[in-house]
């Protein structure tokens, strides 16, 4: 700890326990204790009280007067001590540091994005700036620096001003955004095989489903708009895609994280009935605990349906959760606790107990989003024990009947099929006798292997199950119901996987499923727990008989590619089986919430930041719009569901979302501690404990690097273009929205298959006209860049038979 941070630690120590002192003075404490005694027949209660109180009042007043007293004695020592930070850094550029408020001005003037640009126009790539008076950062902005530093050093700071107590603030701690050394390696291997390639496969139907359901909202009000114009009524018809895209975004959390629809309540918020009935308790719970400034417990009684019946309530807790955090935009506490660090404890009681807008909003959508989570965490449990019931092996360890669980590696009989030794249940039943995973069903009769459902006998995800002759993904064709996987064929209309051939030519049962590599025998079981019996095959963790736990992998971005797959919504199944290396121990109920919660915001605010800015620039530059419809309609075609073959065949899609990106990075800096030895950053020695801001925004406009920074142009991302060497292939990481290095963003391939299938959906069927005083587009910087009211659009229908009675544009 450096002298000023303990100096700091200290005034914060003395000051919290004065603050507790006057709230809680010692001879108020005893007070009961005192009545008791007086509460005699001779002597009223009430007259007792006021003598007890006229007794101690004046030492009350005494104490509160040490306390100011040593409060501003402390202030004052910390204040002359300050101009130490200064002086560490003192061999650093930067802009000027006001006394007491530093660099907080010119930040709130210009927003952090911006600042940080001009600084680096004007000092250099690395420079000093101050957070308030006594919390000096160093910039790094240059692409390379970063990267380097990226691999050097692996925690995060947090610099934002944080007022929260329990359980929000261990929350906070316990993501994985601000984990640190083991606990960080722990919780980052426990989330990786949720973003293998192999998961992303998985989840591709269902990001396609949530792009459709927007879709399909933005028809009709297309529609709407179409008839609005023969009305001449101008209101009708336009859209705040921002918030659409967001609704999408959290869609997508829910059904690829969680396997429940966060927002079942549909986009008009009119909630159904018995998701109204369940999700009142939790949610009146969540808002009483809010405005009473009232910290709800870890365990809540969040049901599970609340976590189900938010609708736009959740979406708006989501960005009040980003734009009510930051100090800059939100409480005036917080912007106080920013000049007054050291009385922070003081400063946070103030926010709970007379809290300020900005502070009482932050605090009820933290609310409803832990009782979000919470409510996604019993369920899950519930689910978990419902299952285990269920699939209480029979004397043999063989097949249960009857639809129930499969135990002991072997399928359940009667054609139903398990998944992840869950009993396929209430509705997820395949049909005919074959796979179904994860509640997936597979319809008729065709397999569906690692997660990924075959519908109609279509889709096949991954390189996995392919059935009635139809393609399998990743560019492997089937043929004549042959299955092809990773290029081997498979022969006598027998599916293979992974190019391990199914034994005897049979893969499990009729020509269907094969799982993860295992042939099934004889129509039989496969190995490896992938049971298969009366040619039924089903999902890998289904044995009774648990393969051997794997060691985690490594927390490193080649193995997230080839972990196995997990299927979608059992996010939560890897968090709660994520064990301490050395002590065996699980996460607690902190830790677990913390995951939960990190999902749903990291999953949600930067994805609907970054499709928003991409719709914005695509709409305001034609010639971008023209060749990215061209591209879409000669690959898809107005209809056609994209694959995960199509998404690699779509570079133009990924070029826009990139140039976004790089113009509004939604995350435009992060930040990284220096150890306990100083550093050398770009030529300055960096003192250590030093906090770094990385500026990504600096860096993706710095005009060094990028020609023409501030214009729109998406070939630069394009091999085949000219512009390409100009800058990707000369400058690693110039591009690098996703961060760097060892802390670089675990969700950044979820999130570029996610952004690519919206693209493609929503711009196979329609196009946006911006309405007006959209350009330029307002933006915010608090936690991250967002546009500030939205982004209003009149969609479009590409074509006519899309609309409903009404006449569409032909783009
Ligand atoms: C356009 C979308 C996204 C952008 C621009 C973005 C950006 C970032 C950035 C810049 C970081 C910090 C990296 C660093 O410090 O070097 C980060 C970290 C992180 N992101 Fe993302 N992200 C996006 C989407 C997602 C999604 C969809 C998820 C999860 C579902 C996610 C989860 C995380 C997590 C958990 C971390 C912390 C990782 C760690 O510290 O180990 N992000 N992201």
């Amino acid at each position: 700890m450096t002298g000023a941070t303990a100096v700091a630690a200290a005034v914060a120590t003395a000051a919290a326990t004065a603050a507790e002192a006057v709230l809680n003075p010692p001879a108020l404490q005893s007070v009961p204790a005192l009545i008791t005694p007086v509460a005699s027949p001779s002597l009223p209660p009430l007259g007792a009280i006021m003598i007890m109180t006229s007794s101690w009042l004046p030492s009350l007043w005494a104490l509160l007067g040490y306390c100011l007293l040593a409060l501003v004695l402390v202030e004052l020592f910390v204040i002359l001590a300050e101009p130490f930070q200064r002086w560490r850094l003192r061999h650093i550029p930067g802009p000027p540091a006001l006394p007491l408020v530093g660099c907080i001005p010119q930040i709130m003037r210009l927003g952090g994005p911006e600042f940080f640009k001009t600084c680096y126009e004007k000092y250099g790539p690395v420079f000093r700036i101050a957070l308030g008076r006594s919390n000096w950062a160093v910039v790094v902005a240059d692409a390379d620096l970063m990267r380097q530093l990226g691999f050097k050093l692996r925690d995060h700071v947090f610099v934002e001003p944080n007022l929260m107590r329990s359980p929000f603030l261990e929350i906070d701690l316990a993501g994985l955004f601000l984990a640190r050394d083991d606990y960080w390696r722990l919780v980052r291997s426990a989330w990786q095989p949720a973003f293998s390639a192999a998961s992303l496969s998985g989840y591709l139907p269902r990001m396609v489903d949530c792009a459709d359901q927007m879709v399909d909202r933005l028809l009709l009000r297309a529609s709407e708009s179409g008839r609005a114009a023969a009305a001449a009524t101008a209101a009708a018809g336009r859209v705040d895609i921002y918030k659409e895209l967001g609704q999408m975004t959290l869609e997508v959390v829910g059904s690829t994280a969680y396997g429940v629809d966060l927002l079942a309540s549909g986009s008009n918020g009119a909630a159904p009935d018995e998701v109204k009935k369940s999700a009142a308790p939790a949610a009146a719970a969540a808002s009483s605990t809010a405005d009473a400034g009232e910290q709800p417990a870890v365990k809540s009684n969040a049901t599970a349906n609340a976590a189900g019946g938010c609708g736009r309530e959740l979406v708006k807790a989501c960005g009040d959760f980003f734009r009510c955090g930051s100090a800059f935009h939100g409480s005036r506490y917080a912007q106080a606790a920013m000049l007054f660090p050291e009385l922070r404890p003081l400063l946070s009681w103030m926010a709970h107990t007379l809290p300020d807008t900005p502070f009482r909003k932050l605090m009820k959508a933290r609310t409803r989003l832990l009782d979000t989570c919470l409510g996604l965490i019993q369920e899950w449990e519930a689910k978990q024990q419902q299952q285990e019931q269920m699939q209480k092996p029979n004397a043999n360890g063989h097949a249960a009947a009857n639809c129930h669980a499969a135990a002991n590696g072997h399928a359940a009989a009667n054609g139903h099929a398990a998944v992840n030794g869950q009993a396929a249940a209430n509705g997820h039943a395949a049909a005919n006798g074959h796979a179904a995973v994860d509640g997936h069903a597979a319809a008729n009769g065709h397999a569906a292997a690692n997660g990924h459902a075959a519908a109609n006998g279509h889709a096949a995800a991954n390189g996995h199950a392919a059935a009635n002759g139809h393609a399998a993904a990743n560019g492997h064709a089937a043929a004549n119901g042959h299955a092809a996987v990773n290029g081997h064929a498979a022969a006598n209309g027998h599916a293979a996987a992974n190019g391990h051939a199914a034994a005897n030519g049979h893969a499990a049962a009729n020509g269907h499923a094969a799982a993860n590599g295992h042939a099934a025998a004889n129509g039989h079981a496969a190995a490896n727990g992938h049971a298969a019996a009366n040619g039924l095959a089903v999902h890998a963790v289904a044995a009774a008989e648990p393969a051997p736990p794997q060691p985690p992998p490594p927390a490193d971005d080649t193995s997230a590619g080839r972990a196995p797959a997990v299927d979608p919504g059992s996010f939560l199944g890897l968090i709660l089986s994520a064990r301490n290396k050395a002590t065996g121990e699980a996460l607690n109920d902190h830790q677990v919430a913390s995951q939960v919660q990190t999902f749903i915001l990291a999953g949600y605010e930067t994805s609907t930041n970054a499709l928003t800015f991409t719709v914005h620039n695509i709409a305001r530059h034609p010639e971008v719009e023209r060749r990215l419809l061209a591209e879409i309609d000669e690959v898809l075609g107005p209809d056609r569901t994209p694959t995960e073959a199509d998404l690699a065949r779509l570079p133009y899609t990924e070029a826009v979302y990139n140039e976004a990106l790089r113009l509004y990075p939604p995350a435009y800096g992060t930040t990284r501690l220096v150890g306990s030895e100083p550093m050398l950053v770009g030529g300055y020695q960096v003192p250590p404990g030093t906090s770094l801001i990385l500026s990504i925004y600096a860096a993706h406009h710095d005009p060094r690097v990028w020609p023409r920074a501030e214009e729109f142009i998406p070939e630069r991302f394009l091999p085949s273009s000219p512009l390409y060497p100009e800058v990707c292939a000369r400058v690693p990481n110039a591009h690098a929205p996703f961060g760097y290095g060892i802390r670089y963003c675990i969700g950044m391939k979820f999130a570029i298959q996610e952004a690519k299938v919206a693209l493609a959906r929503l711009y196979q069927r329609l196009r946006f006209e911006l309405e007006p005083g959209q350009v330029p587009l307002a933006t915010a910087a608090a936690l991250t860049l967002a546009p500030r009211d939205g982004l209003w659009v009149r969609p479009v229908a590409r074509h006519h038979h899309l609309l409903r009675g009404q006449q569409g544009n032909q783009a």
